[in-house]
């Protein structure tokens, strides 16, 4: 995709599957092993009643799809900010929304509406980030 394919407005939308093993592998990554997101026992006896993601995860596949999908190689996060406002659990298939809201022409940046659905349609995650686009 080319920076002056991409116009205000814009919308891409993926499902994305919570795996198990995502969740395992990025506790081992980065060492976050809150025992809400590995231990059943723990979780179900906490406010969530069961294992969740870690927020950052979440992150990270909104960060897969502006890499690789929309806008795509080339794309350079600047900034990522993010509210997580509903637990998403294990085996939960969210659905992320990348948008579009502004575009600086002469900088080659964008805004963008960086959201996440939990399957009840609900907001689990509200977030913006600002993209350089110069290398698209
Ligand atoms: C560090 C890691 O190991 C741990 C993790 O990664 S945990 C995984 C990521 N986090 C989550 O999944 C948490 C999901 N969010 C929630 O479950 C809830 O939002 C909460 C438990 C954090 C807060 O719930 P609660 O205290 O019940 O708050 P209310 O829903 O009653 O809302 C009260 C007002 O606060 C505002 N608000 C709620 N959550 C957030 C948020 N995450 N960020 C900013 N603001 C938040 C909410 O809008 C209400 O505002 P109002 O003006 O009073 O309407």
């Amino acid at each position: 995709m080319k920076y002056s394919d991409l116009k205000v407005g814009d919308t891409y939308e993926k499902f994305q599957v919570v795996e198990d093993q995502h969740v395992v592998s990025f506790a081992q990554i980065t060492g976050d092993k809150n025992p809400v997101h590995l231990d059943e026992e723990y979780a179900k006896n906490s406010v969530f009643g069961g294992r969740i993601a870690h927020g950052i995860l979440l992150l990270g596949y909104i960060s897969a799809v502006l890499g690789m999908e929309f806008p795509g190689p080339g794309t350079i996060y600047m900034s990522q900010n993010a509210k997580f406002l509903k637990p998403v659990y294990i085996g939960e298939k969210i659905k992320i929304v990348v948008k579009i809201v502004e575009k600086d022409d002469n900088k080659k940046r964008a805004k963008l509406l960086t959201n996440i659905y939990k399957e009840s349609g609900e907001l689990a995650v509200e977030g913006e980030a600002m993209v350089s686009l110069k290398f698209l």
